[in-house]
């Protein structure tokens, strides 16, 4: 896709630690995603998936390791200040404001930029999502499961991130909604941000995906592009349910 194989990562993770109370569920994460690169993390239920973006989003602490955004350590810093390195994260389910129309959700998304920053975001969500403009007086609440999460991510794209870390996007959606949600996050890519994904549609998520990446034990087990991925017989048969 649009990914710069030779820059420097947007987001780098080095032997990356963190958990909850005594039980340490990240052991050692190494990733990078690059600019324009979308990348797919597959595990089983309770390796880690969610924790790994909390994590990158500063709202699980980081034990050990080092997290880069643009080759900057923000692994000790508040969610906060990761967001203003450029860091998103559009959580699981969803967090809109349902008696607020499109426009008034998008401009909390944008509560903590300048006025004129925030038409230039509005304007640029209408254009990624064409839908949200034609809805945009309409509240939130009345919008469809697959419309919502559109808006989830152009809230999160309020902020011109460089990093948009995504969980379950296409949750709960018809076929027809997820093909919506995953085009968007193609175009998401194609505007040069990072993109760290996890998805339990795992064989549609790897199609649309640059690279895979299969946690296991809390480590890294595997990665690949998404094709390899998918023709990979123990990621089918492991965590794709298809034969090998
Ligand atoms: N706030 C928390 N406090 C304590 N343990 C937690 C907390 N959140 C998650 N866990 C535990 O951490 C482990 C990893 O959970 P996580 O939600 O990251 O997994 P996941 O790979 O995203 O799972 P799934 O595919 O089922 O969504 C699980 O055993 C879970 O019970």
């Amino acid at each position: 896709m649009a990914a710069d194989p030779s820059g420097t990562p947007v987001l780098a993770l080095r032997d990356v630690h963190a958990g909850y109370q005594d039980v340490e569920i990240l052991r050692g994460i190494d990733l990078d995603v690059r600019r324009g690169e979308t990348v797919c993390v597959v595990g089983a239920n309770g390796a880690g998936k969610s924790t790994l973006l909390k994590t990158v989003f500063g709202m699980v602490a980081t034990r050990s390791g080092s997290i880069r955004v643009d080759g900057v350590e923000v692994s000790r810093d508040s969610t906060r200040a990761r967001l203003a390195r450029g860091v998103v994260l559009v959580p699981q389910g969803r967090c809109n404001f349902p008696r607020m129309s499109v426009e008034e959700n998008l401009r909390m998304g944008g509560y903590t930029l300048p006025r004129s920053a925030v038409a230039a975001g509005i304007d640029r969500a209408y254009q990624t999502f064409p839908v949200l403009g034609e809805r945009r007086g309409q509240a939130a609440g009345n919008l469809s499961g697959g419309e919502q999460q559109l808006l989830e991510m152009a809230m999160a794209l309020m902020l011109d991130p460089k990093v948009v870390l995504i969980d379950e996007p296409s949750l709960g959606l018809s076929p027809r909604m997820r093909h919506h949600v995953f085009a968007a996050l193609h175009t998401l890519a194609t505007q040069q941000v990072g993109v760290l994904l996890v998805e339990q549609n795992a064989v549609q998520a790897l199609t649309v995906a640059d690279r895979g990446l299969v946690v296991e034990l809390g480590r890294v087990a595997k990665s690949g592009t998404g094709p390899d991925m998918l023709d990979d017989p123990e990621v089918r048969r492991a965590y794709l349910g298809l034969p090998a």
